[in-house]
């Protein structure tokens, strides 16, 4: 649905002379329906990356596909043309402040040219989508954040796109709105079809409703892919980023073996645990980590330190390895055991 081929763009410094590369090389593919995240530090290139694909910003080099059309190909006019089936919501709502929540939404139907008559009915209904019927005449000031951030959604969504882009929206709020906004926007991909690609600093905000992500860092894209197959891939930026590895110094100086456990749905700690206490017949603690949801699964990542008789340990870990578990042995300076054969 959205498809990015070796996507660069360049500014000119702002500040001095020279120039930046904002957005390097970057490949990028979202599939109808997937709901794809970008996170990154500031400056990363995100919200460059995010207005390539709407070609608010034009790339230097590379091509936009977004539902089959080679946005890259298309003169200005027929550009502006395509992005109205691409919505996009932004961190401070960006809202007319002189009109009503219902003037908001039906301002791009405005337009488009569409009627009156049926502007007021698609904002009544996308207003009643969004939680916010009984507040169609409010203005953007009597509304809160949340509530400003719902009419700006139900307004992403009156030329109804397939694709949604958000850039931080949910950056503005507290804890309690991002939740619901968060909620609503899942709600709406699955009951619009819609295709979402969501521009965060915030892991919660992936993990609460993201499929996959990609990481960037200085305009490239370092990692990426779906959170079920990233977080179980033991180690990477991505994985660390999400659920930061528990800290391998935490059981030092206290014997025995560290090793770190990736959990999941199919490899609960359970399995984990018959195999050392059971099998082994290993006293084990835990360390260090957290298990958390991650994308509807339960995912997390656990430091456990094994003490007893260990010399049947490396025959338990492959014997773990090869039922799917992915654990590493840890040594003593910190780093994961290279070569522990019990490594994915
Ligand atoms: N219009 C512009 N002119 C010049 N430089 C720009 C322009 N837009 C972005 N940049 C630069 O490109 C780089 C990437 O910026 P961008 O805003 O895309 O990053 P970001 O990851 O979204 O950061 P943040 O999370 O802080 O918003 C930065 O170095 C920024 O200063």
């Amino acid at each position: 649905m959205i498809e990015l081929t070796d996507v660069r763009k360049v500014f000119p410094a702002r500040r001095r002379a020279g120039e930046v590369v904002a957005v390097d090389g970057v490949s990028l593919r979202v599939q109808a329906g997937e709901f794809a995240g970008v996170v990154g530090p500031s400056g990363s290139g995100k919200s460059t990356l995010v207005r390539l694909v709407n070609l608010l910003e034009r790339p230097t080099s590379g091509s936009v596909t977004v539902d089959g059309q080679v946005l890259t190909d298309l003169p200005d006019d027929r550009v502006r043309e395509a992005r109205r089936a691409i919505g996009m919501v932004f961190q401070h709502f960006e809202l007319l402040d002189s009109r009503t929540a219902a003037g908001n939404v039906e301002h791009p139907l405005e337009l488009a040219g569409v009627g009156r008559a049926e502007r007021r009915r698609r904002a009544t209904d996308l207003l009643d989508l969004v939680g916010l019927g009984e507040r169609a005449e409010a203005r953007p000031a009597q509304l809160s954040g949340g509530q400003k951030q719902r009419v700006a959604i139900a307004r992403a969504l009156a030329a109804r796109p397939k694709v949604l882009l958000c850039d931080e929206a949910t950056s503005a709020l507290d804890q309690a709105s991002t939740a619901s906004v968060l909620e609503l926007l899942r709600r709406v991909r699955s009951e619009l079809g819609l295709t979402v690609l969501l521009i965060t600093h915030e892991m919660a905000v992936v993990k609460a409703v993201c499929d996959s992500a990609v990481l960037l860092e200085r305009g490239r894209v370092v990692d990426g892919g779906r959170l079920s197959e990233v977080l179980t891939r033991g180690h990477s930026p991505l994985a660390d980023a999400l659920l930061p590895a528990p800290v391998a110094d935490a059981g030092a100086g206290h014997g025995g073996a560290l090793l770190r456990v990736t959990v999941t749905d199919r490899t609960p700690e359970t399995v984990v645990l018959q195999t050392l206490i059971g099998e082994l017949g290993l006293a084990v603690e835990v360390a260090g980590g957290s298990v958390e949801t991650v994308a509807g699964g339960r995912y997390g990542r656990l430091l456990l330190r094994v003490t007893g008789d260990l010399d049947r340990l490396e025959a338990g870990l492959r014997a773990l390895h090869d039922g799917g578990v992915v654990v590493d042995r840890v040594p003593a300076h910190g780093g994961v055991a290279a070569g522990s054969g019990a490594t994915r």
